[in-house]
């Protein structure tokens, strides 16, 4: 029964004897321990897949539910805790859920997948309940796995709250029929949770702190200590999430894990790498949950111009989808850049879940073609002169694999919304016009840049597809141009110095404020090229005008002008009718 419990964990006693056979009939789950497998490549380290989903099911019991979603009385929340769920088939996550204030998260499971819940493996933030756990099993799932914390019937005790006390016999109860249907049922019921290769922490840590949207931060303003937020934003997700999913009492814990029939767990050292693996794990999503700070609700996911109809998504919601993509994009396969994106929809009903309207439709993360012998494959990038050995050619982006191995079908009817960690680059945009999205919620920090090999040349000129880009709130910091004209760059954005003219980094501020619409900056375009009287200007016009806003940037700094910031202003607000308020002029 412990063996069945734990033999893929290796914090677990079992695991050492009966991993070995365990492995060998199972390509799944070995290739889900794959956790380091592309160190080979001087890779960074990688998330294994059941530290993925595992990561993912924690992160969708945070889900920001409307208000008054959570559970109502007091009683209600000491007994059920809330709790998230992850479904995979093969090798695609088919459902991300979350329990709702009626619903328990396997029941949403079994209303929302049906009979495609067979053969599936489920991975629970918490232990489900034994009336989620019947009907589950009852599905035909291939397995089961939760974070071995305090249960969704919480077991939690010493609160001296005689309701509490109450409803903890209640949670006895259910704890034995769960421990009852689980050494009684087909499927493994577990718990997978694998250390994390060395280096991980450190590397999730800088990669979140140097990802693009704290780039973005950065960039706006030179004096800010992003790295100092961060740490900050980190500690505070850190405190929260260790209450939410950690039991501090050891001998708490225990008592939890015996009530669950996790008895060997108890015993140590095998104890203590199970605290581990689960508080690493902790500060790995504390740190990913970082990237997004949005500094004081001053920066967020906004439409560029007022020509976007459509209902963007809440804030909260919109951050959480990305660090979702920011999860799935340590699964990379890529060397250097990690990207992950996913797909979510708005349905017109069966609003049961915690996500309320919204379903998944796909995920996915850059990687080589399935399959592959990747470590064959080229794996440069484009400080290689031989174009021969770069990646560009060979990896499936993020995007491309989230829309191939999509669980739903994107809906005319509905409003579809990918979030996507990096700006989607010239092979995706078309791809996501194409099929059907509706919004992007993404940074563009990369927008603008050709590599020949790669370029992210359409994504300011898409239309048609409303885009919501990590930006400066205009609402609540409209007049910060001194800060912007300070702006410094961070990270691998540092060599974009073609934006140190502070007539250039006006423009900047225009555009990031969403002041700037592309054919006023063709105006403008034309207007410093014919002042700069450079001899490049003719040669250079037409392809300047019909390219983005950081494009046009370095084109322009080549033509070495000399317009004045004070006759810029001067042409923009005479010649140009613009929203830009006479202040800020
Ligand atoms: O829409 C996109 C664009 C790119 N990628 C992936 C593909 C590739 O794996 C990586 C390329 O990243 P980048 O353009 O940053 O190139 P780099 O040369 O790896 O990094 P950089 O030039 O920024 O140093 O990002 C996506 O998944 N989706």
């Amino acid at each position: 029964m412990a063996t069945s419990e734990s033999r893929f964990n290796d914090a677990d006693p079992g695991s050492r004897h009966a991993g070995d056979s365990a492995g060998k009939g199972r390509s799944d789950v070995r290739e889900a321990s794959t956790q380091t497998d592309a160190k080979v490549q001087g890779h960074g380290p990688r998330l294994s897949k059941v530290n993925l989903f595992t990561l993912l099911s924690l992160w969708m019991e945070l889900f920001p539910r409307k208000e008054k979603e959570t559970f109502p009385t007091q009683t209600e929340r000491w007994q059920v805790r809330s709790t998230g769920l992850v479904v995979v088939q093969g090798r695609s996550v088919t459902g991300l859920h979350c329990s709702s204030r009626d619903l328990h998260a396997g029941q949403i499971a079994v209303l929302k997948h049906g009979p495609r819940l067979r053969g599936c493996d489920l991975y629970f933030s918490r232990k489900p309940c034994s009336t989620c756990l019947k009907m589950i099993i009852n599905a035909g799932v291939h397995q089961i796995s939760y974070w071995p914390g305090d249960p969704e019937m919480s077991l939690l005790t010493g609160s001296g709250d005689s309701s509490h006390d109450c409803s903890s016999q209640e949670a006895v109860l259910d704890a034995r029929a769960a421990e009852r249907l689980k050494s009684n049922s087909r499927p493994h019921i577990c718990v997978l949770l694998q250390a994390l290769p060395s280096g991980m922490q450190q590397f999730v840590e800088e990669t979140s702190k140097d990802c693009d949207f704290l780039g973005r931060i950065a960039q706006d303003d030179r004096c800010l200590d992003v790295g100092g937020l961060f740490r900050e934003e980190q500690k505070r997700n850190l405190g929260d999430f260790n209450t939410a999913f950690f039991v501090q009492d050891q001998s708490e814990h225990r008592g939890i894990l015996t009530k669950m029939g996790l008895e060997n767990f108890c015993i140590e050292p095998y104890f203590s790498n199970l605290r581990q693996n689960m508080r690493d794990l902790i500060t790995v999503l504390a740190s990913v949950a970082s990237s997004l700070l949005d500094h004081g609700q001053r920066y967020g996911f906004y439409g560029n111009g007022p020509a976007d109809p459509g209902r963007p998504l809440s804030q909260v919601i919109a951050k959480h989808c990305i660090i979702q993509a920011q999860l799935l994009a340590y699964r990379t396969e890529d060397p250097k850049v990690g990207v992950g994106a996913v797909i979510w929809a708005e349905g017109k009903s069966g609003n049961c879940d915690g996500t309320g309207h919204m379903y998944l439709v796909g995920s996915g993360y850059n990687a080589y073609p399935v399959g592959s012998e990747y470590a064959e494959l080229p794996q440069m990038d484009d400080k290689q002169q031989d174009r021969h050995s770069r990646k560009y050619r060979y990896i499936i982006h993020a995007e491309q694999n989230a829309l191939t191995f999509r669980c739903a079908e994107l809906r005319e009817d509905e409003n579809t919304t990918i979030f996507v960690t990096k700006c989607p680059c010239d092979e995706c945009v078309p791809l996501i016009k194409g099929a059907g999205v509706k919004q992007i919620y993404t940074s563009d920090m990369d927008s603008g840049k050709d590599k020949h090999d790669i370029s992210y040349l359409q994504f300011d000129n898409l239309q048609g597809v409303q885009k919501f880009v990590w930006q400066r709130n205009s609402q609540v910091c409209p007049g910060q141009l001194n800060s912007c004209l300070s702006n410094g760059c961070m990270g691998k954005h540092n060599r974009e110095s073609e934006e140190d003219h502070p007539l250039l980094r006006y423009l900047g501020y225009l555009r990031s404020v969403g002041i700037m619409l592309r054919n006023r900056l063709q105006c403008i375009v034309k207007w410093i090229l014919q002042k700069s009287q450079s001899r490049q200007t003719s040669g250079t016009k037409g392809c300047t005008l019909s390219v983005c806003t950081r494009h046009m940037f370095i084109l322009s700094h080549k033509t070495n002008m000399n317009v004045s910031l004070s006759a810029f202003k001067h042409f923009y607000s005479t010649r140009l009718r613009t929203r830009l308020s006479h202040q800020l002029i």
